[in-house]
Order: C-alpha cells, then sequence, then structure tokens
C-alpha cells in the first residue's frame, strides 16, 4: 500500500538509529555505506535521532514531517558549523546566507531562473548538447560523466558569463569544479582545519581550484566593466552593484559571492542526473525503447529539438523525473533550529541539528512501491497521486527550494532528447555498478560507456508508446 496525504494531524513515530559508534557515532555508516544507513532509517520512526560524531541529529523520514521542517524558516534556517564552513568557501551567496538576507538574494537572482524563463535556454542547451556529443563514433568509448560536465558548464557559463569565457577557460573550469566539490564535502564533515594544511597533492589540487576559480570569476566581472552591458546574469549583478532597481546596491564581493555560487550548484548535479539517465536506459531497455519511439516520433529524423517540442517530450521528462528519484544527486542536507522547538512530539534544543535525505525520502516503498525500480512511467500524466508528487523533492521545498529546478528539468530533458536521439549508450562488457562515494552530491563520477549507432524507433514501435497527453 502507498502513502496518502494524511487529512489531519498524523501520530508521529520517534526512534533512535542503532549501532552508534564511541566518538564517531553514526559517521562510519554514512560515509562507508550511505545509502544503505538512509534506507535502514524509516523502519526507526518518522524522526529518528542519530550522532554525527559525539552530536545529537534528527533524521526527517516522512515526507509530511519533511515539509513541515522546510516550510518554516524561522525555525529550521541553514546554519551551523558545516554551513560556516561552506560560507568561507562559497562566501555569503544563495546557499550558505541566512535568512534575514536570504529574500533580498533570491529576488535578485529569481527572474533569470523563472519557470517561464527557462525554455528561453532551449538553442543554447540544444547547441551545446550537440556539440558535446558530435564526435562519439560508434563501437568507441564515451567519458559520459566528463562530457555531461562539459555540457552543463559551458551551459551555466553562458547563462552567467554570456560569451565571457572562452573554451580552454570553460575546460578549466569544469575542471576545477570537479576538484572544488570534491574536496568540499570532506571539509564540511571532518571539521579539522590542520589536516588541511597539509601539503598533500589531493589538498595542493583543492586549493589551486579553488583559487583559479576565484580568479577566473574575478576576471570576468573585470573585463565585462571595462566593456558593454549584457542581458545575462552578471549584467543583473553589475545593475544591481550600481543601485539600479531601487534597492540598496549590493557590493563587488556580492557579485562575486553569488557567481561562485551558482557555478557551483549550477554544474555537477545536472551532469551526475544526465549520466545516470543513461546509465539506467541501458540497464533497462524497455525504458530506453519507448523514450526513442517518443523522440523518433516528435524529433524525425534525430532533428534539434526547439522549444515547442517541450510540451511534446512527454516520456523524455518522465526518465529525467524518474532518474531523480531513483538516483537523486542532492542526498543529504541539513537545518539548524534557531530556537528550541518541538518536532513529531519531540523537543528540539535551540541549535539542533535536523537533517532531511532526498535519497531516503524516494527510497521508502511506503511513498514509492519498489522504490529500486526505475520506472519512468510512475510520472506519465495522471498516474501519481498527490503524496507520491509531494514526496518526490529531488530540488527540495519551501523558501530554500533550488534556484534551478525547473532551469535543470529543460536543459537535463533537452539534452537527453537531443543525445539520445542521436546515440545510444551501453555499458561497456564488464560493468559493475560502482556502490556510491559520498561528496556534496551522489552520482556516477567516471561513468565511461560504449557509443552504438542508434536504429529508428519506428522500426519496432507498438501502439502507445508515443504519448500525446502533455498535460
Ligand atoms: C538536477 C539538478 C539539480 C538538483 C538535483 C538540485 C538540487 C538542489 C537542492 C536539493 C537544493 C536545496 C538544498 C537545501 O535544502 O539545502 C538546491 C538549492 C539550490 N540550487 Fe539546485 N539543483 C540542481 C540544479 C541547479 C542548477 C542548474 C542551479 C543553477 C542555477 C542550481 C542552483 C541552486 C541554488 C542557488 C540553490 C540555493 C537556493 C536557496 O537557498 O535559495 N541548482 N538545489
Amino acid at each position: 500500500m502507498s502513502r496518502a496525504v494524511p487529512e489531519q494531524k498524523p501520530t508521529w513515530r520517534t526512534g533512535t538509529a542503532p549501532g552508534i559508534f564511541p566518538l564517531l557515532g553514526h559517521g562510519i555508516a554514512l560515509y562507508r555505506r550511505p545509502l544503505a544507513f538512509l534506507n535502514s532509517l524509516p523502519a526507526h520512526g518518522d524522526l529518528v535521532e542519530i550522532r554525527l560524531g559525539p552530536q545529537r541529529a534528527w533524521m526527517v523520514c516522512h515526507p509530511e514531517l519533511t515539509h513541515e521542517v522546510l516550510m518554516d524558516p524561522h525555525t529550521f534556517d541553514k546554519g551551523g558549523p558545516l554551513y560556516d564552513r561552506l560560507g568561507k568557501l562559497m562566501g555569503d551567496g544563495l546557499v550558505t546566507c541566512r535568512r534575514p538576507t536570504h529574500r533580498a538574494k533570491r529576488r535578485l537572482l529569481q527572474p533569470a531562473f523563472r519557470p517561464s524563463h527557462a525554455a528561453a535556454y532551449t538553442d543554447l542547451v540544444t547547441e551545446e548538447a550537440e556539440s558535446v556529443c558530435h564526435g562519439w563514433r560508434t563501437g568507441r568509448t564515451v567519458p559520459v560523466t566528463e562530457a555531461m560536465m562539459t555540457l552543463t558548464t559551458r551551459v551555466i557559463s553562458r547563462v552567467l558569463l554570456s560569451d565571457s569565457l572562452d573554451d580552454t577557460t570553460t575546460a578549466e573550469v569544469r575542471d576545477c569544479l570537479t576538484d572544488v566539490v570534491r574536496g568540499l564535502f570532506v571539509r564540511t564533515v571532518v571539521p579539522i582545519d590542520a589536516l588541511f594544511r597539509l601539503p598533500t597533492p589531493a589538498n595542493r589540487r583543492y586549493r589551486h581550484a579553488l583559487t583559479r576559480l576565484h580568479a577566473i570569476i574575478d576576471t570576468a566581472i573585470a573585463e565585462r566593466r571595462r566593456g558593454p552591458d549584457r542581458d545575462d546574469v552578471l549584467g543583473t549583478l553589475l545593475a544591481a552593484a550600481r543601485g539600479e532597481g531601487g534597492a540598496p546596491p549590493i557590493t563587488d564581493q556580492e557579485v562575486h559571492d553569488h557567481l561562485i555560487t551558482l557555478l557551483l550548484t549550477g554544474v555537477e548535479a545536472p551532469a551526475l542526473c544526465l549520466a545516470d539517465a543513461f546509465s539506467l536506459l541501458a540497464r533497462h531497455p524497455e525504458a530506453e525503447r519507448r523514450l526513442h519511439a517518443e523522440l523518433d516520433a516528435v524529433l524525425p529524423g534525430g532533428r534539434r529539438p526547439g522549444r515547442d517540442d517541450l510540451p511534446h517530450l512527454v516520456r523524455t521528462r518522465c526518465v529525467v523525473a524518474e532518474t531523480l528519484r531513483h538516483s537523486s544527486p542532492g542526498w543529504l542536507f541539513t537545518r539548524v533550529a534557531t530556537r528550541e522547538t518541538e518536532l513529531a512530539g519531540c523537543r528540539l534544543p535551540a541549535g539542533a541539528t535536523v537533517l532531511y535525505s532526498p535519497y531516503l525520502l524516494h527510497h521508502d516503498p511506503a511513498s514509492f512501491p519498489d522504490p529500486e525500480r526505475f520506472d519512468p512511467d510512475r510520472w506519465l500524466p495522471g498516474r501519481a497521486g498527490a503524496a507520491q508528487r509531494r514526496a518526490l523533492m529531488p530540488f527540495s521545498a519551501g523558501n530554500r527550494k533550488c534556484l534551478g529546478d525547473e532551469f535543470a528539468m529543460v536543459e537535463a530533458t533537452l539534452a537527453l532528447a537531443t543525445i539520445a536521439g542521436r546515440r545510444r549508450l551501453r555499458h561497456v562488457p564488464g560493468y559493475v555498478e560502482q556502490p556510491p562515494r559520498p561528496a556534496i552530491t551522489l552520482g556516477p563520477r567516471a561513468l565511461v560507456m560504449a557509443c552504438e549507432a542508434r536504429s529508428r524507433a519506428s522500426d519496432s514501435r507498438t501502439a502507445g508508446d508515443h504519448v500525446v497527453d502533455n498535460a
């Protein structure tokens, strides 16, 4: 039986996760087998106490309770040592800022990523998607994750900075982002600064990558100030720095922090989502065949998708939605109680860490029957119930919901349609799915696949494969 939206306040179950190690708490389980650990928690309650090192923390394991936390930013804000550390690396941008300054920052950036605006990026995304798969040859292997990182880096840098970065600098940004995102996770979960001052190759790589990213952004800002205005996110930020638009001017540091935050958030998650989609499709031939049938019907002859095609790429969007459910790149997030409060009947002290995990919510059989099964049809129009739609939270919810949610959906749908319309990717012989290595995001970090010619689905199409309904 799947879960329904409760009509009245439910009686919450609370508990404590077993297996607390002295000093390390559940840190080892979370690091060594993060997904199995998360999947084990709902059995212990809707709100489950865990230990992060010696500290108590509470994991919300029910979608409605998660909404309760996310819809109350006065009580559950970003904050605590984790965000203090992230703030040192990313500045005071949209991800790390606290509630009092959040609204103004969000209002400034929102227009560029508004759902009605997302389709305006169609040509940009399809051009870049075509360009990354252009050189793929049948029978050769393709570094899929790297190619998707190239694609999403080029897309976000054009959205933020138009054509300010040349190809070499864009590739450098991609490589720096990979090193920084990898290093960010350990720096936020292991609070021992001395470790990261050691001259190890990993520390040197991280420091170099962060320094280069900051320098590339500073150069782009300085060059724009010397040249003409452009209608992009940097243009919006510089207008805000000049005090245009009525709000108090933002500082140069804020311009910089916004750009680095958007680069750090806008590249890896959509790239991992796309890499995961190709990996999952290769393991689920029926889902792949139906996707191809839609692409051949909507985009005959491998035509490049345009803005008007988006409403007809129903199954393609379902593949993206199901990939985000099955293999959500954003897997674990925290909030801090700003005051003593009650959650699920438990008293939480001021400063308490509350965690939520899209991965956990998406793999709870109470919300999604047979959760390990990759089944894009779950998201066909009219199929999913209200409770399932509420439990699907790859982009979070509430005022800190992903700024780029619709942009990322459009980007991934168009990129998938463009690439899968031209090429078919298969796992190489001997491929074994690797257990995920925890980082800020989860996903296949070094996926390599084999490229095959794409047979037209019209050869084997069965009635009903192409969904006309675009509700
Ligand atoms: C598949 C792709 C993506 C996924 C799964 C994803 C997921 C998320 C999640 C779960 C959050 C909330 C984090 C929290 O609760 O602490 C978030 C926030 C955010 N995301 Fe994304 N994201 C994606 C793509 C993007 C893109 C393309 C951008 C670039 C515009 C972006 C920019 C942001 C920003 C700026 C925030 C902070 C929003 C705020 O606090 O107001 N994301 N994202």
